[in-house]
């Protein structure tokens, strides 16, 4: 058989088409890296949600059972897109449908290779992967391992996905979970912080919208300081506190707070949850 070499030469099917398919599709169609009709999208049953899709990014959709199958199998690349407590029944749908040379590619937080390829009852080429939801702006951060059957022209094909729609690292599958820590729910602790940086700004005095605004780019600053320069976070944040001055004093109290040890233990926290969701889907689907 010969594999395409990019995206753009590959079928590509979402079994299931949540936020986080949603979020890759839109990232993939705005980089134009696929054509629409290269993607299909399949759910369980919202057939409402699936209208949506067809209507607002033009990919190809299955309703009946039939035709599901028929996109499934017609897919060059698979990709996993339910929540963790679906993957056993959507996968067992799979089984009889896959031919050994379609790539599957995961996002299921925890799932590991040898428990898709234990549920599929073969050792298929697997892609686990960890997103974040940035990638439906093209700024994702994805985290990517692959089983030793997957050869170079798929391991090219998942890699050009991944990075249509932001960075990719190639990490060893035991990195998984501290790579979810640390990017995959990330997000949710910058909005976090956002959100308290907000309120405070509302407290004092500015009205919700310059609040907004000012947190915002003060983000978007920091981060493209980050990248633009190359610095070390730490000089940067040094060039800012002038000795005795007001960052000093925020950081200060940050710092009486526990602020790099909450943050670090948030992390590990957010990866040894992983680990636990992983086992919890392995014990309740093997
Ligand atoms: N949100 C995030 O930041 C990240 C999420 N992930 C992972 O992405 C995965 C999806 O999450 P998310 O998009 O938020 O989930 P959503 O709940 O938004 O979407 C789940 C989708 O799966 C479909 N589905 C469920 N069961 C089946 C089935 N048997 N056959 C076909 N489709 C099915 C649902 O269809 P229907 O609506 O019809 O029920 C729905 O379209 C999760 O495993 C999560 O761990 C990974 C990285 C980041
Ligand atoms: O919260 C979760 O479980 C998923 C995994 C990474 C982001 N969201």
């Amino acid at each position: 058989m010969n594999f395409p070499q990019t995206a753009s030469e590959e079928h590509i099917a979402f079994y299931g088409a949540g936020s986080m398919a949603e979020a890759i599709v839109r990232g993939m169609i705005h980089r134009s890296v696929v054509n629409p009709g290269q993607i299909s999208m399949i759910n369980r049953s919202n057939r409402e949600h699936l209208e949506y899709l067809t209507n607002r990014y033009g990919v190809v959709t299955g309703q009946d059972p039939a035709a599901k199958n028929e996109l499934l199998r017609g897919a060059s690349i698979i990709i996993l897109a339910m929540k963790p407590k679906d993957a056993g029944e959507a996968i067992g749908q799979l089984r009889p449908l896959l031919s050994e040379h379609q790539l599957i590619v995961s996002l299921i937080a925890g799932l590991s290779i040898s428990t898709i390829q234990h549920l599929l009852g073969r050792k298929q080429p697997i892609a686990r992967t960890m997103p974040n939801t940035s990638s439906s702006i093209g700024l994702g951060a994805t985290g990517i391992s692959f089983s030793p059957e997957a050869d170079a022209r798929q391991r090219q094909a998942a890699l050009s996905i991944f990075e249509a729609v932001g960075s990719v690292a190639v990490i060893d599958e035991d990195k998984q979970e501290i790579l979810t820590g640390v990017s995959g729910s990330g997000p949710a602790y910058i909005y976090y912080m956002m959100e308290a940086m907000i309120a405070a700004g509302i407290e004092g005095g500015l009205s919700p919208e310059q609040a907004r605004d000012l947190t915002v780019q003060t983000v978007l600053g920091a981060a493209s300081m980050m990248k633009e320069t190359g610095e070390d976070p730490a000089k940067l944040r040094k060039d800012i506190t002038s000795p005795n001055g007001s960052t000093q004093a925020a950081l200060e109290v940050l710092a009486d707070k526990g602020f790099t040890e909450t943050v670090k233990a948030a992390v590990h926290r957010c990866a040894e949850r992983s680990r636990e969701m992983g086992e919890s889907v392995r014990e309740s689907l093997l």
